[in-house]
């Protein structure tokens, strides 16, 4: 089997036009604040793609860059300026966050209804127990995949690669959510290879180059690669192998140009919800 290529970059930029046809007729301009510690390069590039398709779909977005040595309660202080300030609607701390900070308590500072990544352990809690919430971007451009690519997922065998609170869990409950039967896999199950092959969805979200081998894949499985990994020659990979994986599965997200543009487009959508939630509009 050639499986069939799932382009995330096409179906992010169909997405951030439909949120430019909405913010174009909203009387007012969306606001998102992306804060940047310190110069971690491959954080540039997504900084900088984030303000570019930001601006272009019409948001007020602006990034705040401090040096890396910022101290903890200075980020803090600056969050809540962020929370407090009324032309904000989204507040974003790009991760990952330098050693003498802490993430979680970063997170938990931001205000749930501005916290557009999802992260706060209130957004977490919402989706855990299926109320609405701001979702992680990620998952949630996950789902948009799956449903544009015509996947049907009621009943469908899903395995989750990776535990991770920003991707893995997340994506579990939100497959749950769509019906699916979960298996959320880690570094701790017993034969990863034969858990990976079983599933009729594979979500790959480790972190490690093309750890998922060709023969890890079920025939005709439709497989997401969440992993954006640089290697030390400079090209892009994701935690699977594309082409050993593209043999047997029906349907596969490449690297670059799948998942990724997928969670900027999902950053703008809840971006976009949070600002009519807190003005208690549908737009
Ligand atoms: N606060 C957050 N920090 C981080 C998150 C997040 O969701 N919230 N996720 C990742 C990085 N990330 C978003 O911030 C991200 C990574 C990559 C891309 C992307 O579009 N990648 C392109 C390739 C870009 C390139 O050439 O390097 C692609 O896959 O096609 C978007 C978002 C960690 N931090």
């Amino acid at each position: 089997m050639s499986a069939r290529i799932i382009d995330g970059k096409a179906v992010a930029g169909r997405l951030r036009g439909q949120l430019a046809e909405r913010i174009a007729r909203l009387p007012f301009r969306p606001g998102l604040r992306v804060v940047r510690v310190g110069d971690d390069p491959a954080s540039g590039v997504y900084v900088r793609n984030k303000d570019r398709a930001a601006a272009a779909a019409g948001f007020d977005s602006a990034t705040v860059q401090l040096p890396v040595d910022t101290r903890e309660s200075d980020l803090l202080m600056l969050v809540e300026d962020l929370n407090i300030d009324p032309a904000v609607d989204g507040i974003l701390v790009q991760l990952p966050l330098p050693p003498q900070i802490r993430p979680d308590l970063v997170i938990a500072a931001i205000d749930p209804a501005k916290d557009v990544d999802g992260f706060h352990p209130v957004n977490a809690g919402r989706l855990a127990t299926q109320q609405p919430g701001l979702v992680p971007c990620t998952p949630k451009g996950v789902m948009h995949l799956l449903r544009e690519a015509g996947v049907a997922l009621a009943g469908a065998r899903a395995v989750v690669l990776g535990r991770s609170q920003i991707v893995g869990r997340p994506m579990a409950q939100l497959l749950l959510q769509a019906d699916c039967t979960v298996t959320l896999a880690h570094s701790r199950t017993r034969d990863l290879a034969a858990e990976c092959r079983r599933a009729e969805i594979l979500v790959a979200a480790v972190g490690r180059p093309e750890m998922v081998r060709g023969d890890w894949v079920g025939e005709g499985a439709v497989v997401i690669d969440v992993g954006i990994n640089r290697l030390p020659d400079g090209r892009l990979v994701g935690d699977v192998a594309f082409a050993e994986a593209a043999e047997r599965a029906a349907a596969i997200t490449p690297v670059p140009g799948g998942v990724g543009p997928m969670t900027i487009a999902c950053l703008l959508e809840n971006t976009l919800e949070a600002a009519l939630a807190r003005r208690g509009t549908q737009g």
